[in-house]
């Protein structure tokens, strides 16, 4: 079963689209990242799979329910932590979510497996307002976590963390599906992050999907490519050249694309083969894939490029 499906959704404000034509489908007990830059459509797309928004057209189901006519079910099921999660900050950690566990009408014992869960136990009388920030964040998870909820949705979960609390967080969230068997939908901008983190992605882009997949599939979008050390450079290039294969230079090294990822080795070998035959010392030889970062700016638009030593 998929855990979000969305079908041909549209969100418009004051005549644009933020939200255009999505089509999402997340498989349960995936860490789905979604990827986009600043004003994307992100942050809409979530608060309509939380129903905090109507669409203007489109369906949303969760766990095969359907957002709109069975509201309550569907949304039963999750558990949602926010950019800057908003604390009572003159009450304690415990004290803030025994008001969740309250609404929510679960057992007291929720409170004290979520704050393990956390790792916030030793902190959980001491007022908010004296929690740093990572401990913020941390006490917003334990929030979504109370009840068990199936799918668990964070948005930008690290924004304004140190990079030991980024870390923290990411290796926290990757635990999660194995801990608690839900399905983790974390919204980012930051690609390496989502790299680290997630099995699936969707990147989206002025408010339309570009890309939805697993990683795997992400990094075959484009064959990789091979980077040559040699001796005279110039005229390995023109023999290249010869038999169709267009090279550029970066740090003095010889970067061409190869025709594919599946035949990238036995490429790379006739390559080696044949400028070894012609007579040139081979100093180095790699395949280098694409970066996440690459194949993220040429889906939004921003071409890469591989740099020439000229520019
Ligand atoms: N309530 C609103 N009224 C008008 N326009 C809005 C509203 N909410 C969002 N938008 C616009 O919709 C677009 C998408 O915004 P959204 O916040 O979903 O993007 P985002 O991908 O979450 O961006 P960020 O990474 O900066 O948070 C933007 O152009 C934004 O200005």
């Amino acid at each position: 079963m998929t855990a979000i499906e969305t079908e041909n959704l549209r969100k418009r404000f004051r005549g644009v689209n933020a939200v255009d034509g999505v089509d999402l489908s997340v498989p349960e007990g995936a860490i789905f990242g979604f990827l986009g830059p600043n004003g994307a459509g992100k942050t809409t797309t979530i608060r309509l799979l939380l129903g905090l928004l109507r669409p203007n057209r489109g369906r949303i189901a969760l766990f095969g329910e359907n957002l709109k006519s069975r509201r309550t079910k569907a949304l039963k099921s999750v558990g949602v932590a926010f950019e800057t999660p908003a604390h009572y900050e003159h009450l304690t950690g415990r004290e803030n979510l025994d008001i969740t566990r309250r609404l929510l009408n679960l057992d007291k014992s929720e409170i004290d497996r979520v704050l393990e869960t956390v790792e916030l136990k030793y902190v959980e009388n001491r007022l908010v307002r004296k929690y740093s920030l990572g401990m913020r964040h941390r006490l917003g998870l334990a929030r979504a976590l109370l009840g068990r909820p199936k799918l668990l949705i964070f948005d930008e979960p690290t924004n304004g963390l140190d990079p030991v609390g980024i870390r923290e967080m990411r290796e926290f969230i990757k635990t999660l599906p194995e801990r608690t068997g839900a399905t983790v939908f974390v919204s980012s901008h930051h690609l390496a992050e989502i790299e680290q983190m997630a099995s699936h992605v969707a990147v989206i882009n002025l408010g339309q999907i570009v890309f939805q997949g697993d990683m795997k599939e992400l990094r075959g979008l484009h064959a990789p490519r091979l980077e040559l050390a040699c001796s005279d450079p110039g005229g390995a290039a023109s023999l290249l050249s010869g038999s169709g294969k267009q090279t550029q230079t970066r740090g003095g090294r010889l970067v061409l694309e190869l025709a594919s990822a599946d035949e990238a080795e036995r490429e790379a070998a006739e390559i080696n083969r044949h400028l070894v035959g012609a007579g040139f010392d081979i100093h180095h030889l790699a395949i280098a894939p694409w970066t996440l970062e690459e194949l993220f700016l040429q889906l939004v638009g921003a071409k890469p490029t591989i740099r020439s030593d000229a520019a």
